[in-house]
């Protein structure tokens, strides 16, 4: 019986670990939300970490947000994720946690890097400029687990997932990712009888959607692998490893699927004076299916779940 800290449990990815370890009934689940603690509060995270002494940690707790959000609060996406990364894995070294995942993110990989992008892609070019503050936080994080590893022992690991999206996902209109903002545009295109949804830039970009339940198995079982297994398959430097389905789909394709979902049967228009951002970033997840896992929930049934979960919670989303 493990006791076992989830930063971030309200979040999307967070609360989808949580259910899954409940519904395990393994471990001792400790969760605090932001108002109980405040992660990037330096000293508050060493008093928890003390008092709780948890067995391990996964930090799914960040300043997360779509292209927009990134490109308009790049000194918030930097400076939170560095404090809050800085803090929990520092001071889980501090109170002498020993096992500790941290989740990355796609976009620390170059811009023009080749397709599909492995893990050694990292470092080799420059990044894409709409989202680099918040990479440049990721990349420290890798880092900050990868050190703690070489110099202290700790078993702390880092997983880097392609864009997710499901139950507990933002929706806001302007900050939020891709998929939900267009369900929640295409949605309410439906329910005004609107002719015509703007989608932003060219629909030209592509991307890879995996489903959150999917990153909340393949978190736990990086977590759950030995040792020996995971240190193998992340040389030379005990990084990080890759998680998703392995496909991807044109922002174009993708705004069509959501208007069959949603029922809408207007026109859809590319207002091409906002950013693409990263034209693709398509993850090698061969590392990942060679010790054991894949992804299972296609796009189009998660995408027909992840709308049900929209209807039934519409009155209470974040805002
Ligand atoms: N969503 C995606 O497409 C992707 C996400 N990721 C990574 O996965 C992880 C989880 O992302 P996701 O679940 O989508 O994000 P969410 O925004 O849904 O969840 C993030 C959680 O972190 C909490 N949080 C933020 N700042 C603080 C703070 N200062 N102190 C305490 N808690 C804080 C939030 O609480 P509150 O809302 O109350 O502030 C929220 O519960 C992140 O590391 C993200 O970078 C990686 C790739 C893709
Ligand atoms: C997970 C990942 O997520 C972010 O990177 P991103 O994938 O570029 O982000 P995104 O999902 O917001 O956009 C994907 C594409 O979609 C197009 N697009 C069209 N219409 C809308 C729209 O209405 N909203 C949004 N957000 N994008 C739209 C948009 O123009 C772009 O071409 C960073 O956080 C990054 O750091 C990161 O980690």
């Amino acid at each position: 019986m493990a006791r076992i800290y989830v930063a971030g449990h309200r979040g999307m990815v967070g609360g989808a670990i949580l259910r899954r370890l409940l519904a395990g009934g393994r471990d001792v689940i400790l969760t605090r939300t932001h108002a109980e603690l405040d992660l990037t509060d330096q000293a508050a995270v060493r008093d928890f970490m003390a008092a709780e002494r948890p067995d391990a940690v996964i930090l799914a707790a960040a300043r997360v947000g779509g292209i927009h959000a990134n490109n308009t609060y790049p000194a918030d996406f930097i400076y939170d994720n560095l404090l809050i990364q800085a803090n929990v894995i520092g001071q889980a070294h501090a109170a002498g946690v020993q096992r500790l995942l941290f989740l990355g993110s796609s976009c620390i990989y170059p811009r023009e890097a080749p397709q599909p992008m492995a893990e050694d892609a990292l470092l080799t070019g420059v990044l894409e400029p709409t989202n680099e503050p918040y990479a440049i936080a990721k990349i420290a994080g890798i880092k900050l687990c990868e050190s703690f590893a070489r110099q202290h022992g700790r078993d702390y690991r880092s997983v880097m997932p392609t864009n997710l999206y499901g139950p507990g996902d933002n929706f806001h209109p302007e900050n939020s990712h891709v998929l939900p903002a267009l369900i929640r545009r295409f949605h309410e295109a439906v329910r005004g009888g609107r002719g015509e949804v703007v989608i932003w830039g060219t629909g030209t970009p592509r991307r890879e959607f995996l489903h959150v339940d999917d990153m909340a198995e393949a978190s736990l079982f990086v977590m759950d692998l030995d040792r020996a297994t995971y240190e193998a398959n992340t040389r030379p430097m005990l990084s990080h490893i890759n998680v998703g389905t392995g496909e991807d789909i044109s922002i174009a394709d993708l705004a069509r699927l959501v208007a069959e979902v949603t029922g809408y049967r207007g026109r859809i228009r590319f207002d091409t004076s906002r950013p693409d951002g990263t034209p693709r970033k398509l993850m090698d997840v061969s590392r990942l299916a060679a010790m054991g896992w894949r992804a299972r929930t296609a796009l189009r049934p998660g995408l027909e779940e992840t709308y049900q979960w929209f209807l039934r919670e519409a009155a209470s989303l974040r805002q």
